[in-house]
């Protein structure tokens, strides 16, 4: 079953097209790879599936048409990460993660049983238990952004959208957090994150859906869309593109094709 489906959706921002047409379908058990050049159109992507941003055409999220999802039916189905990392209150960690349990909980009733287990297994799988009790707003960069990815999982919602999640992470929790989304992709669950760094995106993805200027123009394996002339067109970098240890390995080299006084 398709968990999210969107027919010819478009979004105009600032007199712009900024989706055009897109026609996109996530399956369970996918890990997708949502990349481009910035300014191509992904955030928008997700935040027209999340109502954020208004678009026309269809959006389905688990077989229903999202329009006709609440707030908390649509977040039992969709997880969210976005891109901002701003934490505006000193609550714990932990407390923070927590809330990520709310689309599950009574109105006013404190986390359960089963939330509490959700909460310990989303704050062991971030690396992040160790900070429990410390204030969220207290914690670097890095260790912020595991916590709010941690609070996403939580959530133990069958999709997770995820805008730049490795922004600010160590390489180790780059790779941990590949690791985490692989996990949850081969449990039946679907992760779209929108990824800047080709290495991981090609390395770790199930599929590459490759947006330029509102359009989906490549969408298939790693190997199928990461294309040395793909990379020239859409990104105009030269990259290596080989295999180390049976996976894909991408790395971006030089610049292909801007005047030599841009070099
Ligand atoms: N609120 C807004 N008003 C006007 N234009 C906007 C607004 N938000 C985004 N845009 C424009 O829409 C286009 C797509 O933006 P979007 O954030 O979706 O790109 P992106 O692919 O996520 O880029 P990045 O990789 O830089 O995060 C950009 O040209 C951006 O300037």
């Amino acid at each position: 079953m398709s968990l999210l489906r969107l027919s010819d959706v478009s979004a105009r921002l600032g007199g712009k097209a900024v989706l055009d047409g897109v026609d996109l379908s996530i399956r369970e058990g996918e890990f997708v790879g949502l990349i481009g050049p910035n300014g191509a159109g992904k955030s928008t992507l997700l935040r027209a599936v999340l109502g954020l941003t208004p678009s026309s055409g269809e959006i389905d999220i688990g077989g229903t048409p999202a329009l006709n999802l609440s707030a908390t039916a649509r977040a039992k189905i969709v997880s969210y990460l976005p891109q901002e990392r701003e934490i505006a209150w000193p609550v714990t960690a932990e407390r923070l993660v927590g809330l990520g349990r709310s689309p599950h909980m009574p109105a006013f009733a404190g986390l359960g049983e089963r939330d509490n287990a959700a909460v310990l297994r989303a704050m062991q799988r971030m690396d992040v238990a160790e900070f429990a009790a410390r204030p969220a707003t207290e914690l670097s960069g890095g260790e912020k952004a595991r916590v709010l990815i941690a609070r996403a999982l939580a959530q133990e919602a069958p999709l997770m959208l995820a805008d730049e999640p490795t922004a600010g992470l160590d390489p180790l929790h780059q790779i941990a957090l590949m690791r985490v989304f692989a996990a949850l992709a081969r449990e039946g669950a679907s992760v779209v994150a929108c990824l800047h760094d080709l290495g991981l995106a090609a390395r770790w993805c199930t599929r590459l859906v490759l947006l330029d200027a509102g359009r989906i123009v490549a969408d298939g394996t790693p190997a199928e869309v990461l294309t040395q002339a793909r990379l020239r067109d859409v990104y105009n970098i030269e990259a290596y593109i080989g295999e180390v240890g049976g996976g894909l390995v991408v790395y971006p080299l030089d610049l292909s094709s801007l005047p030599d006084a841009q070099r």
